[in-house]
């Protein structure tokens, strides 16, 4: 399993990333090539089975082991008023899910998903980052590592959601520290504030980066002062998801903002990753549009849990259907191109 001992450690691993197998890649591009059908006309769906190939090594990818990890945490920045629900709505919503009573309960087994949820610590919410960091360096690394070990060996595809109230701050803050832009391009509805509640909410994120913004010199220390348990734990998981050579399907705007800061120190770190969505909290296109990746789906969703992601894996089971089931040219004895 994969841990990191250090901030060292974690920078060291996410300085010296594995590419995906470019032997896969060619062979299911030829195979797509060969498929009864005119060029390209399966349009995103080709790309999403070459993607799957190149990142699982394998011509003909599988969709058996797919895990669905949902993390959940507290924030300090919660008591300054900038969500529509009370924080003591995280845990209520954790017991949910162990329930089996929530969306992403539903969508995960419709997808053929494996649910963990990994709530941290939520009796010990983060410091309240307008005052200092939001997490000690311990903090961090114990939330990073939580992330990574869910990540087993084995797996086709993964997925990771987040349920956090308050969540939307910090990751807005991240946002504007590390792709650029102020407060206010990065700062949205969350849960449903008005628009007093946005401008608090932003004059809050401007808080935050002016305390913060000088000493975010790496994507640990950005994720340690400006993120949260929930935030690093996805994080983590990406990481390791990638030192496996796992694929990664992205949910909505926390999910995506949690490895803004390492792409920004490895910019090619996204490369294994996916955008199921775009979700409609304002600046998740923004966040998609500078993380250079087109989102599968544009349904109007904005609950997180991982939901989207949920959605969208069954595009990729559409996509891994045609690409592996279908003849080839020869096979159907179909004339190709003129
Ligand atoms: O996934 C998204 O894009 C998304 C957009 C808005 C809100 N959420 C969810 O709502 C919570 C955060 O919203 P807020 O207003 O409490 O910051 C958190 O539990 C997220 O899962 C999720
Ligand atoms: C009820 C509820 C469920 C959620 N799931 C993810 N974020 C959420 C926020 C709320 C408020």
């Amino acid at each position: 399993m994969i841990g990191f001992e250090s901030r060292e450690a974690f920078s060291a691993a996410l300085a010296d990333l594995p590419e995906a197998n470019k032997v896969a890649q060619a062979a299911a591009q030829l195979r797509q090539e060969d498929l009864t059908k005119p060029l390209g006309s399966l349009g995103r769906l080709e790309d999403i089975a070459i993607f799957m190939a190149s990142w699982q090594g394998r011509e003909r990818p599988v969709l058996e082991r797919i895990r669905a990890a949902v993390f959940a945490g507290n924030h300090g920045v919660a008591a300054r008023g900038v969500s529509a629900y009370p924080p003591e709505v995280t845990a209520q919503m954790v017991a949910n899910f162990a329930a089996g009573g929530a969306a992403i309960n539903a969508l995960a087994d419709a997808c053929g998903a494996e649910l963990v949820i990994v709530p941290i610590e939520l009796e010990r919410p983060t410091a309240d980052f307008v005052e200092e960091p939001a997490m000690s360096e311990e903090d961090c690394l114990a939330a990073l590592n939580a992330g990574a070990s869910v990540v087993e060996e084995g797996l086709d595809l993964l997925f990771v959601g987040e349920m956090g109230i308050g969540n939307t701050t910090p990751a807005a803050a991240l946002c504007a520290q590390v792709c650029n832009g102020t407060a206010a391009e990065w700062v949205g509805a969350g849960t449903g504030l008005d628009m007093d509640g946005i401008a608090h909410k932003q004059s809050v994120v401007a808080q935050a980066l002016a305390l913060h913004g000088a000493h975010c010199t790496d994507a640990f220390e950005t994720l340690r002062r400006l993120g949260g348990r929930e935030i690093a734990a996805m994080a983590g998981a990406i990481l390791a998801a990638r030192i496996k050579r796992i694929p990664v399907l992205l949910d909505g705007y926390i999910v995506c903002a949690s490895i803004a800061p390492l792409v920004v120190d490895q910019p090619r770190f996204a490369a294994h990753c996916l955008a199921a969505h775009c979700s409609m909290e304002a600046a998740h296109a923004r966040l998609l549009d500078w993380l250079g990746l087109a989102p599968l789906l544009q349904l109007g969703m904005r609950l997180g849990e991982g939901t989207g992601a949920a959605v969208a894996t069954q595009l990729v089971r559409s996509a891994i259907a045609a690409h592996n089931g279908m003849a080839t040219f020869a096979e159907a004895k179909v004339a190709g191109v003129a």
